[in-house]
């Protein structure tokens, strides 16, 4: 089996002073969301994967949403440049403790932005949410470095939510989810099954047929276990405040190099 680690970040102390973009911001209980980022990590080492926590970055209130500012395709890491500029900081730390584990570093220059959120890959197929915080110039940079790895990049529209897994995740056989009224363009896949609440869209891949998703999607996580898919389910409700999701709180190294 490959080897299997899920980069993760505690909650920085100042987490409820997180950016929100597209929803309201109401109050997050950091007590109650230190309790459920446990909660995920164990759901991670229950089915299998390895946990590697990443220098804490408390001086970032959204650093636990660790999908943002890196990205790791087979052996290459790539240190994003957030679209944010109070998430720029987050990349500190991690180029160390990934070379440490043998990947290639690269970086994101300016003028270009990305974050990791907007990054989807389905095998070597890659869709880039061009929209409110990754720009085109971003979406270039990362096309030239994935393409020396074979990867074929496309960018895709994201105006309706923060990031395009906010919109739409894939599942262990490639169809697309998402939540319809705020996908952009469903047609830009080939395969899309639309899914009935807004985190029912977010899936985390956690192998086979197992998927890791939020407890406040019940149909839809419904719908994606009458397909044969295996479902687990966390509270996020803390992080969902500060439109995060189950797939921004931790990164899966699959096929890590030794
Ligand atoms: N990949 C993700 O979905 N990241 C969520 C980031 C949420 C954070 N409050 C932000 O606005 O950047």
């Amino acid at each position: 089996m490959d080897r299997r680690l899920a980069l993760v970040r505690r909650p920085s102390p100042s987490l409820a002073d997180g950016l929100v973009t597209h929803i309201e911001r109401t109050p997050v209980d950091l007590d109650l969301a230190l309790r459920q980022w446990r909660a995920y990590v164990d759901a991670l080492t229950e089915h299998g994967w390895q946990v590697v926590e990443a220098p804490a970055s408390d001086a970032h209130p959204d650093g636990v949403f660790i999908e943002d500012p890196v990205f790791v395709h087979g052996d290459l890491a790539v240190l994003m440049r957030p679209g944010a500029e109070e998430r720029r900081g987050e990349t500190e730390g991690l180029a160390d403790l990934l070379a440490a584990r043998g990947y290639r570093i690269a970086a994101i220059e300016a003028p270009g932005t990305i974050d990791g959120g907007d990054v989807l890959t389905h095998g070597d197929q890659v869709w880039v949410g061009l929209g409110g915080r990754t720009n085109q110039a971003g979406v270039d940079q990362l096309a030239a470095l994935l393409s020396e790895l074979g990867a074929t990049v496309t960018g895709v529209p994201v105006t309706k939510v923060l990031h395009l897994k906010s919109a739409v995740t894939a599942l262990p056989d490639g169809t697309v989810i998402g939540h319809e009224p705020l996908v952009d363009d469903p047609g830009a896949w080939p395969r899309f099954l639309a899914v009935p609440e807004e985190p029912g869209a977010h899936v985390v891949l956690l192998g086979d047929d197992r998927v890791l998703m939020s407890a406040a999607a019940p149909e839809s996580a419904a719908l994606l276990a009458a397909r044969g898919l295996d479902v687990v389910t966390v509270d996020i409700t803390e992080f969902e405040k500060l439109e995060g999701c189950v797939t921004c709180l931790s990164v899966r190294l699959r096929g890590a190099p030794a």
